[in-house]
């Protein structure tokens, strides 16, 4: 999270210009002394310079958070001023502690006055799992903090009865989702008339997806009771016409902050992750997975994301033909299932999970025309999922110490993109990605590189062919993957799914009932069970060393050093990994091994200077290579 700029933009209005000439101030002084390093990084503001509360420097301090990152340096003091502020900053960038450190602060004044009728902050998210990730986040702070606040969430599903519960308390914060409160108001669980007295500030979160997610008559019906006074705060990973529109509708005079690392040019992926891909035909993608997990030439954990559920169940069966257990993650699953399965990957439980990362039921239609690329009139769809409209759980959830993130499907947008790529690489720790990119869809990823390169620089290549894998390693595993792919067939794929889901349903009672009266206990559960019947047989769950390729063993024990390195062992815990940070970056085999041979030197021909897919070796197509 080095050096970082902010500047205003879009259009602004021009009642705003006294705020953006703010901004500018800001980053003229930034400017001036960016020459040395050194003295950039003078510059750096800690959490006391930025006029935070010393009970929420401790609290940050006890949770292993000792300096804001670049978003929190600049957004804390406009948002503590009072001002409306739309801050766009890249995926695990911190966006979250920027608008809830200042929030919290606003209310510790009004702590231990009269409670108002309404909540007086409304933090609005687009799906339920990013609902309990915000509402977990405050809660800690407030806890650590010892104020007299009260936080509560609401979800659309919650019985009516467990609203006016959790709003008994008179709580002064609100997660929750658009979709929720126009519900809200019909139950009379709330009063419009109550909000618009109390409101104070209103946070739309992840608001580059807010409107995706459909939620825009909902959040017109939630503005046009916002009081004018009320202060609005916009946070957002990308750039979008969304977001301007949620800008022009909700907010008055907005600061505009667009955080910028390094260079003038808007980089939305961190730099701290190293993004790879590999070109294979849509048949082969269960072969390449199989090698890169098989093999053990990715880090783990890994997130791996596919565009279809029955795709999701076709990988975890046949990975685990070959002892390889991975857990999936979709919309369809009740939502306690969801949550505890997040929980466990979260704490190193199990190191593979599949991740369906939305609810756009028009993919899942295309499910079978699927995999293989092929129409097939004949497969009509006989399963009809019933999926949770505010699921989304890849967009702004906070994975811990995910390493790899693999797109196995490549998703359907840049912005898909960017957000899939940014759980790994959150805050200070780094990762790396890998594309499995079949012709059908060359051009979407072509439209992905050229947005990532940008307008100037066209040809260079952020995302460079993955080292790791050579060809022979693949073929050596080509013959039993096809064997064993052609044994996942459509019935099983179904049966599972069924089986799956009527697991989880059973489990999402259990684990009801289990949090209620043991609310830490992660291990009630477990998610990557097999799902196939027959146990794996030895000859697939392991790859005798003859059949692998020399090059990527030696590549696969880089990897597997490197991970002993950097202590990321299976069911380590959480915990802040700053300290790790320098013998990861030494120690990480993407930046210094070459599966082709040679180490990499400072000029020298490793990951980063890898040739690139147009061959070309002298660097200079990768000047945009980051390293982790
Ligand atoms: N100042 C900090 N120092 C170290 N870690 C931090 C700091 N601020 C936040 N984090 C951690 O960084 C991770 C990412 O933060 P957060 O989820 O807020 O990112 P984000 O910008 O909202 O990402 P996204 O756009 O994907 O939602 C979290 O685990 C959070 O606890």
């Amino acid at each position: 999270m080095g050096k970082a700029k902010f500047k205003p933009v879009g259009d602004v209005k021009p009642e705003a210009e006294e705020e953006v000439e703010k901004v500018e101030e800001v980053e003229e002084q930034r400017d001036a002394g960016a020459v040395a390093e050194e003295e950039e990084e003078e510059k750096e503001k800690s959490f006391e310079e930025l006029g935070l509360d010393p009970r929420l420097i401790r609290a940050l301090s006890k949770k292993g958070i000792e300096k804001p990152t670049p978003i929190q340096q600049t957004a804390i003091p406009y948002i503590l001023e009072g001002k409306d502020v739309v801050a766009r900053a890249k995926t695990g960038s911190g966006k979250t502690l920027a608008y809830l450190l200042p929030l919290l602060q606003k209310l510790f004044s009004d702590s231990g006055r009269k409670k108002k009728p309404a909540p007086c902050a409304f933090v609005l998210v687009p799906s339920r799992e990013l609902c309990q990730q915000v509402y977990t986040e405050v809660s800690w702070l407030i806890e650590l903090c010892r104020v007299q606040l009260k936080a509560v969430q609401l979800t659309s599903s919650m019985p009516v009865s467990d609203m006016r519960n959790a709003l008994a308390g008179l709580p002064e914060i609100l997660v929750t989702t658009p979709a929720c409160i126009p519900k809200c108001f019909a139950d009379g669980v709330l009063d419009p008339a109550a909000i618009s007295e109390s409101l104070e500030i209103l946070v739309l979160d992840e608001a580059d997806l807010l409107l995706s997610y459909g939620y825009e008559d909902n959040l017109r019906s939630v503005t046009s009771i916002v009081p004018r006074r009320c202060q609005c705060l916009l946070m957002s990973a990308t750039t979008s016409s969304d977001v301007e529109k949620l800008k022009k509708l909700i907010l008055h005079n907005p600061v505009v902050l667009t955080l910028q690392e390094g260079s003038d040019k808007e980089e939305p992926v961190p730099s701290n992750v190293q993004q790879f891909w590999i070109s294979c035909s849509a048949q082969d993608k269960l072969l390449h997975i199989l090698a890169l997990l098989k093999l053990e030439v990715v880090q783990k954990k890994v997130l791996i994301f596919i565009n279809t559920i029955d795709m999701g169940f076709k990988l975890k069966l046949f990975l685990e033909k070959f002892g390889i257990k991975t857990a999936i993650l979709n919309g369809e699953l009740p939502q306690n299932s969801r949550l505890h399965i997040l929980e466990q990957f979260n704490a190193g439980l199990f190191d593979y999970l599949i991740a369906t990362d939305d609810n756009n039921q028009t993919k899942e239609k295309e499910e079978v025309k699927g995999d293989d690329n092929k129409d097939n009139k004949k497969n009509k769809r006989r399963f009809k999922p019933k999926l949770d409209a505010e699921f989304g759980v890849v967009r702004g959830i906070d994975f811990k110490k995910v390493h790899t993130v693999i797109n196995y499907d490549m998703p359907q947008s840049v912005t898909g993109y960017i957000h899939r790529i940014g759980r790994t690489g959150r805050a200070y720790s780094s990762g790396s990605s890998v594309s499995l990119v079949s012709p059908g869809e060359m051009e979407g990823f072509e439209e992905i590189k050229s947005f990532l390169a940008g307008e100037e620089d066209k040809d260079s290549d952020i995302i460079t062919p993955f080292p790791l894998l050579t060809e022979n390693a693949v073929e050596s595993l080509r013959y039993r993957a096809e064997d064993v792919a052609k044994s996942v067939t459509k019935i099983s794929i179904r049966e599972s799914r069924a089986q799956d889901l009527r697991n989880e349903i059973i489990n999402s009672e259990k684990l009801k009932s289990h949090f209620e009266a043991n609310p830490r206990d992660l291990d009630l559960l477990k998610h990557d069970k097999l799902l196939s019947k027959t146990a794996p047989s030895p000859h697939l769950r392991d790859i005798p060393e003859y059949l692998v390729d020399a090059k990527t063993q030696e590549a696969s024990k880089m990897v597997k050093l490197a991970r002993a390195a950097m202590g990321n062992s299976r069911r380590s815990g959480g915990g802040n990994n700053t300290k790790k940070k320098r013998s990861r970056k030494g120690s990480d085999p993407l930046k210094t091994f070459n599966a082709n041979g040679s180490k990499r030197g400072r000029g020298g021909g490793g990951v980063g200077q890898k040739k690139d897919a147009k061959g070309s070796s002298d660097g200079s197509a990768n000047k945009k290579q980051k390293t982790v």
